[in-house]
């Protein structure tokens, strides 16, 4: 033990400690030699006290997924667990109108309008569901949705929205009416299963997000970034808020915006422990949680 070289996860370890224990820095005072004082704290920091401060900080630390982490839990939530999409998609998108009406309130937007851009998959219904939500919020949401698909669960959300007096545009207004009339931009466009780069269709509306001043509030992964890597090389675009879903995949570790939300509370128990989520505390009965 005498003989044992000091390392740097040593070094980390003793730290750690230092949060725990008096005793620790007790001997980091003591005037004992350098090697003993050295030899008790690597002792005690293979203790039995050492290793719950370890797993208290590890419990805390919600845990950040890879791509193809997110897709397993997503086909474990409907196969194993039997949900349906409509059903998580609906809280999904709860919560990010949720999330958005706590730290835009319509004053803060002078009650200007909320553009919401959805894609093709599920993060796009996501879009579709906050719209709904805003507007029974006393929101004023315009859609969106250029490419739209045909299965019953989307034809569905979209009818709900028209149904409700929410615009659906057909054409992107000009980067001008944007920045005159909305006061805030919900981006829905791609979430865990985005393959980049953006294809050609998708660039217009990309670009629009590069270029603008009005907030953006994307849904689960900024669009067009990397969903571990994060930002795509020659810069992607700046979201001002982020509302993780289920929990937040790797990208969310390089978000630098404001506002880092975590939504999607649906995740039973069981599945939260077999991945090690560690997700945090929802307040009471909040569908959000704010990570930053
Ligand atoms: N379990 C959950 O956490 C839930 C998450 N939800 C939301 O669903 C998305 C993931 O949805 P998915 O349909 O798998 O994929 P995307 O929405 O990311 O998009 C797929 C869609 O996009 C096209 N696409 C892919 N790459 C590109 C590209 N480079 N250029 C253009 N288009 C591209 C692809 O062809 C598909 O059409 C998750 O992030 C959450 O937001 C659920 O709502 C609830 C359960
Ligand atoms: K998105």
């Amino acid at each position: 033990m005498l003989g044992h070289r000091l390392e740097v996860s040593d070094i980390i370890l003793i730290i750690f400690n230092l949060r725990q224990s008096p005793l620790i820095v007790m001997l980091t005072v003591l005037p004992i030699s350098r090697q003993n004082k050295i030899t008790f704290m690597l002792m005690f920091s293979r203790s039995r006290v050492f290793s719950r401060s370890i797993c208290n900080l590890q419990t805390k630390m919600v845990k950040y997924l890879g791509q193809q982490e997110a897709i397993d839990i997503d086909v474990e939530l409907f196969n194993e667990y039997k949900y349906s999409v409509d059903q998580l998609m609906e809280l999904a998108g709860l919560s990010c109108a949720t999330a958005i009406a706590k730290e835009y309130s319509p004053e803060k937007l002078n009650n200007r309008l909320i553009l919401i851009c959805c894609g093709p998959g599920n993060n796009g219904g996501d879009g579709l569901v906050c719209a709904r939500h805003l507007k029974l919020f006393n929101y004023s949401p315009v859609v969106y949705y250029p490419k739209r698909t045909d299965k019953p669960l989307y034809i569905n959300l979209t009818f709900q929205c028209e149904s409700m007096n929410i615009p659906l545009l057909s054409c992107l207004p000009d980067g001008c009416k944007i920045e005159n009339e909305y006061g805030l931009i919900v981006d829905a466009l791609f979430g865990f299963s985005f393959k980049p780069p953006v294809r050609l269709d998708f660039v217009p509306i990309i670009d629009l997000l590069l270029s603008t001043k009005v907030p953006i509030a994307s849904i689960d992964i900024p669009s067009g970034w990397n969903i571990e890597q994060g930002e795509p090389e020659g810069g992607g675009i700046k979201p001002e808020m982020l509302i993780s879903l289920t929990a937040p995949k790797l990208c969310a570790q390089k978000f630098k915006g404001k506002f880092h939300y975590l939504g999607g509370r649906f995740v039973p128990p069981k599945l939260q422990e077999k991945y090690n989520l560690n997700l945090p505390e929802y307040p009471g009965t909040e569908c959000c949680v704010l990570l930053k």
